[in-house]
C-alpha cells in the first residue's frame, strides 16, 4: 500500500505529474491537493483504469485545514509543485516572496500530519525552498534529512537530452552516465560528463571548448529557454512533470525493495550534514554550504547514502571550477530560506 500526495496538483506541473503517478501500479492511493480545481482533476484522473484510488482535496477557505489534513493522512510520499512560476525577465529568486510561505505552510502541515513521509520539493526557488522545508521540520521536531529532497532531476534530464543531441547518441542511454550536481538555478547547476570514459572520450573528440561551454550554459539556463518561449504563460511544466515523476518513481521503486537501474543514480538537492558523507567533499569544498544536489542512493523511500562528487565524478579542472562557483552562489539562497523560517511563526 503506497499513498502519494501531490500538493499543487491542479497546476501546469501538477496535472501531468499526477497523470504519470496514476499510471504507476505501485501507487494504491493518489491524493490531489490544490486551492483550486482539485476535485475536477481528481474526477478526471479517477476514470483511468489503473489501481490507484484518486481523491481530490480543496480547502473551502483560508482557515480550512481539513482538506490538506485529509490529503496528507497516512501518506508515504508528498510531491510539492505548489506555487507561482516565472514570467520572462524574472529570476527564480524573484518567486521567493510568494512561494516561501506556500512551502513553509505546506511543510508545517506535513510535519503535523505525516511526519514520516518522504517530501519532494519542486516549487522554486529550490535553492531556498528546501532550506525552508528543513528549517520548518527542525522547528517542529520531525526533521529527517534522509527524507527531504529538492527535485533537480530536470537538470539531469536536460543534460542528457542536450549532450545526446551533440554526441549523436540516444539521450535515454545517457542515464547514469552523466550527472548534474549543485543547486537549481543558473551557475549553481553543474553538469558532470567525464566519469564514464566512453562518454567522456566521445565528448572530448566531438566537442570544441566552445561547444562544451555552450552545453554547460544551456543546461544552466535551460529553464530560461522555456520561460522565454512560453512568453508569459509560465515555465517548464511537461518536461518538469516527467522529471518529477522520474524522481518519484525512484522513491516508489525503493519503497518496493527495488534498486535504481543505473550505477550513478539521479541527483537531488539535500541537507548534507544529515547523512554520512565523503571526506573529500566535506573537508575541502563545502565551506559551510549545507545543501547541495548530489546523486542519492535510495532505500525504502529514504536516502541510504550519496555519492561525493569528488570521489570519482569530477574529472576535469573545468568541472571543479564550476562546483566552486556553484558553492558561492548557494550560500545566500540557503541563508535566505533559513532566516525566513527563523522569523516565522509556525
Ligand atoms: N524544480 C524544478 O526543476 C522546477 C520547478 N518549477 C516550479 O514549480 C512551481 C509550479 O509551477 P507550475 O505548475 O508551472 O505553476 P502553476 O501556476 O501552473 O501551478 C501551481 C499550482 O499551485 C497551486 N497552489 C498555489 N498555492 C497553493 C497552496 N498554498 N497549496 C496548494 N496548491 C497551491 C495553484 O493553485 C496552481 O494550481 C513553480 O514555483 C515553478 O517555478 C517549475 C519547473 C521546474
Ligand atoms: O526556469 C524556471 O523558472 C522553472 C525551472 O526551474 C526550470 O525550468 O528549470
Amino acid at each position: 500500500m503506497v499513498k502519494v500526495t501531490v500538493a499543487g496538483a491542479a497546476g501546469g506541473i501538477g496535472q501531468p505529474l499526477s497523470l504519470l503517478l496514476k499510471l504507476n501500479p505501485l501507487v494504491t492511493e493518489l491524493a490531489l491537493y490544490d486551492i483550486v480545481n482539485a476535485h475536477g482533476v481528481a474526477a478526471d484522473l479517477s476514470h483511468i483504469n489503473t489501481p490507484a484510488v484518486v481523491t481530490g482535496h480543496q480547502p473551502s477557505g483560508k482557515e480550512d485545514n481539513s482538506a490538506i489534513t485529509a490529503a496528507l493522512k497516512n501518506t508515504d510520499l508528498v510531491v510539492i509543485p505548489a506555487g507561482v512560476p516565472r514570467k520572462p525577465g524574472m529570476t527564480r529568486a524573484d518567486l521567493f516572496n510568494i512561494n516561501a510561505s506556500i512551502v513553509r505552510d505546506l511543510v508545517a502541515n506535513i510535519a503535523r500530519t505525516a511526519p514520516n513521509a518522504a517530501i519532494l520539493i519542486i516549487s522554486n526557488p529550490v535553492n531556498s525552498t528546501v532550506p525552508i522545508a528543513a528549517e520548518v521540520l527542525k522547528k517542529l521536531g520531525v526533521f529527517n534529512p534522509r527524507k527531504l529532497f529538492g527535485v533537480t532531476t530536470l537538470d539531469v534530464v536536460r543534460a542528457e537530452t542536450f549532450l545526446g543531441g551533440l554526441l549523436d547518441v540516444d539521450p535515454s542511454k545517457l542515464r547514469g552516465k552523466i550527472s548534474v550536481v549543485g543547486g537549481h538555478s543558473g551557475d549553481t547547476i553543474v553538469p558532470l560528463i567525464n566519469y564514464d570514459s566512453e562518454i567522456s572520450n566521445k565528448a572530448k573528440s566531438r566537442l570544441s571548448t566552445s561547444d562544451y561551454e555552450k552545453f554547460v550554459n544551456r543546461v544552466q539556463f535551460g529553464g530560461d529557454e522555456v520561460v522565454k518561449a512560453k512568453n508569459g504563460a509560465g515555465s517548464a511544466t511537461l518536461s518538469m512533470a516527467l522529471a518529477g515523476y522520474r524522481f518519484a518513481e525512484n522513491i516508489l521503486e525503493s519503497l518496493n525493495g527495488r534498486n535504481q537501474p543505473v550505477l550513478i543514480p539521479d541527483s537531488a538537492y539535500i541537507y548534507l550534514p544529515g547523512i554520512p558523507y565523503g571526506k573529500i567533499f566535506s573537508d575541502k569544498h563545502l565551506n559551510g554550504v549545507e545543501f547541495f544536489s548530489v546523486p542519492v542512493r535510495l532505500q525504502n523511500g529514504r536516502i541510504e547514502s550519496f555519492i561525493d562528487p569528488f570521489e570519482g565524478l569530477v574529472k576535469t579542472d573545468e568541472e571543479q571550477k564550476l562546483i566552486e562557483v556553484a558553492l558561492k552562489g548557494l550560500t545566500g539562497s540557503i541563508k535566505q530560506g533559513t532566516e525566513f523560517v527563523k522569523g516565522s511563526k509556525l
